[in-house]
């Protein structure tokens, strides 16, 4: 994979950025994939100090790993209460990914204090890292990834300065269980940790491409249906929340058909990108412009409908003065669109109930000669 440098920052900004609403809905639902994929994870650690046990290891290790897998079991309980609340907590995956690496160094810093090779060559329990780094993939946020992995590469390599520092003479990081701990192989362990970091954070970005990939229209790079399936729910609750208005436009292109049959379909396409670049050049702030179907848009105002009917009138105006050159040296046609205006939330309270509000006074305009905008039944 070939990346210069213009494209290495921008997979940094996007990983290190805070996710937008729907990524941020995906990452909440992710959390609670993560907090029972813990719960189940817990359950079956509590297996590895019985392996332990049944296969000769030491007393004083089987207890302390059972003492950690028993606290992993508790705290992974009450992750998983706080990640199936409704409520969506910011600091949630960053307390439960720390708290999952934490886990880790805390039991490697109770095998080294009973004996210090065991705190940093005990493979079963460093492995705790790898899974608690990779478990940060299902959020898709790529700032908790590269938390998880910084803060794990921070914690092990205290300890592993620690251990060197207590160790007064080079025997006591020999070990006939453990092996030899060296700082070469304790080097190698940071720099695994750094790749798994790494890979992980990867996956997130390409989840996120894939996720944006999907509520974005290919043609016009507008958001489409599953954008606003998703957006609006979360849109409502702020404008209910906030005490505001909001007003659903349906907007339809007049007579496209004839820009097809006459000029052929890959001008019908540009028609439709020089339609968007008009109304994207026009949208305010507060204003959301989505692709819904082939010659049909939807435009969310944050306004009471009043004052969304002179907004949508003043673009429908606006882009009549903006006629579109179907092909080079041919005329400019004036396009137009018809569009039929509900107001949330007491026109209606979900989004099928305003769009079909909405349609009910698009085909009123379409009746009434097209090139309209209407904001009430007739
Ligand atoms: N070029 C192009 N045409 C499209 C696209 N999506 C839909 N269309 C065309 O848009 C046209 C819509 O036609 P109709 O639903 O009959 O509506 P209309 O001609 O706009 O007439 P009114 O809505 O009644 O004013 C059809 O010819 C579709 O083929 C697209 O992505 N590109």
């Amino acid at each position: 994979m070939h990346m210069t440098g213009g494209r290495i920052r921008e997979v940094v900004a996007s990983l290190l950025a805070r996710p937008d609403e729907i990524m941020l809905e995906i990452g909440a639902g992710g959390e609670l994939l993560v907090a029972r994929l813990r719960a189940a994870l817990a359950a079956m650690l509590l297996l590895l100090p019985l392996a332990n046990a049944l296969g000769g290891g030491g007393i004083n290790e089987t207890i302390i790993g059972l003492g950690g897998a028993l606290v992993v079991n508790v705290f992974a309980q009450v992750w998983l209460s706080l990640a199936r609340r409704r409520r969506l907590y910011r600091w949630l995956p960053f307390a439960s990914s720390a708290f999952d690496v934490t886990a880790t160094t805390l039991v490697l810093v109770a095998l080294a204090a009973n004996h210090l090779p065991a705190g940093l060559n005990s493979l079963i329990v460093w492995c705790g890292y790898i899974l608690a780094i990779l478990l940060t993939a299902l959020r898709s946020d790529g700032r908790i990834a590269l938390f998880a992995g910084t803060l794990a590469i921070g914690q092990y390599g205290l300890l592993v300065l620690a251990v060197f520092a207590l160790a007064s003479s080079p025997e006591q990081l020999l070990s006939s269980d453990y092996g030899s701990v060296t700082l070469g192989s304790q080097a190698q362990r940071l720099v695994l940790l750094m790749m798994f970091t790494l890979i992980t954070a990867m996956v997130v970005y390409r989840m996120q491409r894939l996720v944006e990939l999907s509520g974005t229209d290919g043609l016009t790079r507008l958001p489409n249906r599953t954008w606003l399936l998703h957006r609006v729910p979360r849109l409502f609750d702020s404008v209910r929340h906030d005490g505001d208005s909001l007003t659903l436009a349906l907007i339809d292109l007049d007579h496209f058909k004839r820009i097809n049959d006459a000029h052929g379909h890959h001008a019908g396409d540009r028609a439709l990108r020089h339609v968007v670049a008009v109304l994207r050049e026009l949208a305010e702030p507060g204003e959301w412009l989505v692709r819904i179907g082939g010659e049909e848009f939807v435009l969310l105002l944050r306004k009471p409908i009043g004052t969304a009917w002179e907004r949508v009138d003043a673009i429908r105006r606006a882009l009549g003065e903006r006629p579109f050159q179907p092909e080079r040296g041919a005329d400019a046609m004036p396009l137009s669109f018809s569009a039929g205006l509900a107001g949330f939330p007491h026109e209606g309270s979900d989004l099928s109930r305003l769009l079909r509000r909405a349609d009910g006074r698009l085909q009123q305009a379409k009746l009434q000669g097209r090139n309209k905008v209407v904001a009430r039944d007739g």
